[in-house]
């Protein structure tokens, strides 16, 4: 490119001292052609190459976010939302790319146009000319020190505004049933304008910073081209240098106010980009709490004995006691059944078992090792827990079902579903297990969704099942078919079930009661019935409703 003014300053001199010939035309016209192809090619193979590299970082970024995602603990997850997280995975990594790849590109082009034409223009014009000409571009450093931080200071506060909407967003969206159930439409449609405001107030106050920035460099640029003006022409007058040159150094300049246009342009992107490095950075620095013992006990297989030894447990993130003095053991194969008020720290205590969160060193033992001590691949492979929204995937029920077993035949779909008592309902869906089920499994019912999730469980077929509260939206008679199901296909395995309604636990081995945390009562349905306390009262109760009813 920066042959062109060089060409063009030959052809004018050979203008002027009347050498111009048709050879000599066709000459300089081959040339120029010669450097545009040139170009042309050089230009776009790089374009191509810089588009391909980022792509690449892009895709490679997010697998790695992805994998560390995988990596942390729940707790994690309930410090940042969904949103948040989203807005990081594309618009944090997107920026850096374009800056990386786009910038990078823009900047290579501009540095090699820029040192060209300087070299060019000190050679074969005038070092003085070029000398003087770049002193304000000289200040330009100066501007990216005073801007630099103010334009990432602004992308930072907008794309956190972006995360906000994001969490918003994701949010209402999930609980549009709700919104429109309760008519609360306009609360919410208020509640989206006030973020939405608040990021175009963030965001304009970016393209603000960067605006003016980006205008300084031209600015510089048109300060050299009228030095250049005025110095260039006194040496044309003065005959220092010949005309053809100060056209050459005319065009010259004219030919480096867009790369220093487009330098601002990348100086601008690139203080957007560190905002959202160090936005990532932050996601990246958190270390994973729950993870591999450092001397893992190794083990062939896990039989199912649990025994829990629990002076406190404490939430990471709680002000209070979840859990105080549990002490109950259970051989493996035996059904121990888990009940107690809301809130009374049922699903806390089984969450320990998988380590969802850690229970404290030597308290929470799986066929007498410390969970903490044993491989957690190992460990939750045992352990086939369905959460209390038995959460569905947003894809077929048989995709659902099978996703606890990699190699899951037809049979083997169909022997889960129909121990979950789902069966008879799949065949009658004109899909039958090709049925998707929504986000979720919004297109199910409770009953529905609760079943497909055991379903799950039963195929994952491990030594230890935990069953968090699974029943409570299927009716009496179903609820009575899938607790002979697990009596009959869990034979020898263990089996922890977390009810409210009574009637799902009375075969337990041992019933555990917790109440405000504490363990309070424990013993088979008999043998608590005997006691007289609080178990006795709940079935009395429960009793008496159904009678009732
Ligand atoms: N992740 C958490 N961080 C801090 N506190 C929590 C967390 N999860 C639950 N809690 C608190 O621990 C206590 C026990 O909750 P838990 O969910 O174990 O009760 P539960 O008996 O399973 O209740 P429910 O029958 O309503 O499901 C509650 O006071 C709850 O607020």
């Amino acid at each position: 490119m920066v042959q062109f003014p060089h060409l063009l300053g030959n052809f004018t001199n050979s203008l002027q001292t009347h050498h111009l010939s048709r050879a000599v035309v066709m000459h300089y016209s081959w040339l120029l052609l010669l450097v545009g192809v040139l170009y042309v090619l050089l230009y776009g193979f790089g374009q191509l190459r810089n588009g391909q590299l980022g792509r690449q970082f892009e895709y490679e970024l997010r697998k790695r976010l992805f994998g560390h995602w995988e990596s942390l603990s729940t707790a994690y997850f309930r410090k940042r939302s969904i949103g948040d997280l989203l807005n990081h995975a594309l618009n944090d990594v997107r920026t850096v790319r374009e800056a990386l790849s786009g910038g990078l590109n823009i900047l290579t082009n501009a540095f090699f146009l820029l040192t060209a034409t300087l070299i060019m223009t000190f050679r074969t014009v005038s070092p003085k000319l070029t000398i003087v000409s770049m002193i304000p571009l000289l200040f330009l450093p100066l501007f990216v020190i005073w801007w630099g931080p103010r334009i990432r200071n602004a992308s930072r506060r907008a794309q956190e505004a972006l995360s906000d909407m994001a969490e918003l967003t994701e949010e209402s969206l999930s609980a549009v049933r709700l919104v429109k159930a309760t008519a609360n439409e306009d609360i919410e449609a208020g509640r989206f304008e006030t973020r939405v405001d608040q990021i175009v107030r963030r965001q304009m106050s970016v393209f603000r910073q960067s605006a003016m920035f980006q205008s300084m460099i031209p600015f510089l640029g048109s300060i050299s081209f009228s030095i250049a003006l005025l110095y260039g022409g006194y040496l044309t007058v003065t005959k220092q240098i010949q005309l053809g040159g100060f056209v050459a150094f005319t065009l010259y300049l004219a030919m480096i106010i867009q790369p220093l246009q487009q330098m601002g342009f990348v100086f601008n992107q690139f203080q957007r980009a560190s905002a959202s490095l160090l936005r990532l950075g932050v996601l990246f620095s958190e270390l994973p709490d729950i993870t591999d013992p450092a001397q893992p006990v190794q083990v062939d297989a896990i039989a199912g004995a649990v025994s829990v030894r629990l002076p406190v447990y404490r939430y990471p993130d709680g002000d209070r006691d979840a859990l105080v003095n549990i002490n109950f053991s259970a051989s493996a194969g035996e059904t121990i059944g888990i009940v107690g008020r809301t809130g009374s720290g049922k699903t806390t205590l089984v969450n320990l078992l998988p380590r969802i969160f850690d229970p404290p060193s030597g308290t929470v033992f799986v066929d007498g090792h410390d969970v903490r001590t044993l491989p957690l691949q190992t460990l939750r492979e045992a352990i086939a827990y369905v959460p209390q929204d038995g959460f569905l995937f947003s894809t077929t029920i048989r995709e659902n079902i099978g996703f606890s077993k990699e190699a899951a035949t037809e049979e083997d779909i169909i022997w889960a579903a129909k121990n979950a008592s789902f069966w008879n309902e799949i065949q009658e869906f004109p899909e039958g297990l090709e049925t998707v089920v929504g986000e979720r499994g919004v297109s199910l019912s409770g009953g529905q969704k609760q079943r497909a999730a055991i379903a799950r469980a039963f195929l994952k077929d491990a030594p230890i099942l935990i069953l968090d509260d699974s029943l409570s939206a299927v009716d009496m008679n179903t609820e009575k078919q899938i607790i002979r199901a697990i009596r009959d296909i869990r034979q020898g395995k263990t089996t922890i079930i977390i009810a409210h309604r009574l009637s799902a636990i009375r075969h337990a081995d041992q019933i555990v009661v917790l109440d405000d945390g504490e363990l309070i009562e424990q013993g088979t349905h008999e043998q608590l019935l005997e006691e007289n306390g609080v178990y006795a009262s709940m079935v009395a109760l429960q009793e008496g409703e159904e009678a009732l009813a």
